[in-house]
């Protein structure tokens, strides 16, 4: 890969209430980019994020039409090809240590002397999500931190393995981590590396259903809809008892998404938020509205 796609969307400050903007983060961030730089120039607020250069235009068109018809008018998107290195640079400058929770603290490796007093995340994010940037993110540090017992569990949509490398360090056995895209398991296999954790972990590439279980439980930051459909195969994944923290949903998604894992049998409990974002943890009964 020589190059990149900058991509950026567009928007007049003043129509860019936080809920406008975390809407237009996402749709980036939906595209499998991995931080979002963010800049106010002459009134236009601009949200502009990195793609593999191997990304054909015509899924970008599509991508665009479909963000347009759901934000109207008001939004301009283009994109334009970026030196690799170049955005390597700025992705370092730009990227800083970022504590989560009470124990964690997710480290850029390449920076020297970190704390001691945390659990310290060393992390290369290459091209894949999950730098702990994003609220969704930090929200299921936050759970995972919570919970007593991680025992063997499951990263639906490991992105750059954070939350699999999290896990097993505060104190998971082991984990399955699965993406369906290829970009974000070569990343958390070289996470687990650069942590002296490949032995603890299996990734692959795929989604729920390339998984056997049973877990203890499962995280999984990916977006609502995706929350939804995969809930049946959540059910399937976890024992009975185990526990589950599920994220990448809106505060104003979180209704929706309770209910259809409710259905499958999950009892939830605590709402974390920031920022608009949502996450919801809790445990599976083992009986699904059904049985
Ligand atoms: C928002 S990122 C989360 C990354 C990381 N787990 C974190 O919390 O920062 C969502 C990831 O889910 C993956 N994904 C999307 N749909 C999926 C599906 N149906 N099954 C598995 N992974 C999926 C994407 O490729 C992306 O890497």
């Amino acid at each position: 890969m020589k190059y990149l796609w900058a991509v950026q969307i567009e928007t007049a400050a003043e129509a860019a209430d936080t809920e406008v903007e975390e809407t237009l983060y996402w749709y980036l961030t939906e595209l499998g980019l991995p931080f979002v730089e963010r800049e106010l120039v002459g009134g236009r607020m601009q949200l502009r994020g990195y793609l593999a250069g191997e990304t054909q235009a015509a899924v970008l068109e599509a991508w665009r039409t479909h963000v347009e018809q759901q934000m109207g008018g008001a939004i301009r998107i283009d994109w334009q090809p970026t030196a690799i290195q170049d955005w390597q640079a700025a992705w370092q400058k730009h990227w800083q240590p970022i504590p989560v929770g009470e124990r964690l603290v997710i480290w850029p490796r390449w920076l020297a002397n970190p704390p001691r007093d945390r659990l310290v995340i060393p992390l290369d994010p290459g091209m894949a999500f999950g730098t702990g940037e994003h609220a969704t993110t930090r929200l299921c540090l936050r759970a995972l931190e919570a919970e007593p017992q991680l025992g063997r569990f499951a990263d639906i949509g490991c992105g750059c393995g954070v939350l699999t490398v999290a896990a097993l360090l505060l104190g998971a056995e082991s984990g399955w981590a699965v993406d369906i895209d290829p970009i974000a398991t070569a990343a958390t296999l070289a996470n687990l590396e650069l942590n002296r954790l490949s032995d603890r972990a299996t990734v692959l590439t795929g989604s729920a259903g390339v998984l056997q279980g049973p877990v203890d439980g499962t995280v999984s930051n990916i977006l609502a809809e995706v929350v939804i459909d995969l809930a049946p195969e959540y059910a399937r994944l976890v024992r009975p008892g185990g526990w589950g923290i599920f994220s990448g949903l809106l505060v104003t998604q979180a209704d929706r998404v309770s209910e259809a894992l409710s259905k499958q049998g999950f009892q939830l409990g605590q709402r974390l938020e920031e920022g608009g974002w949502s996450c919801l943890t809790g445990h599976f009964t083992g009986k699904s509205a059904g049985s």
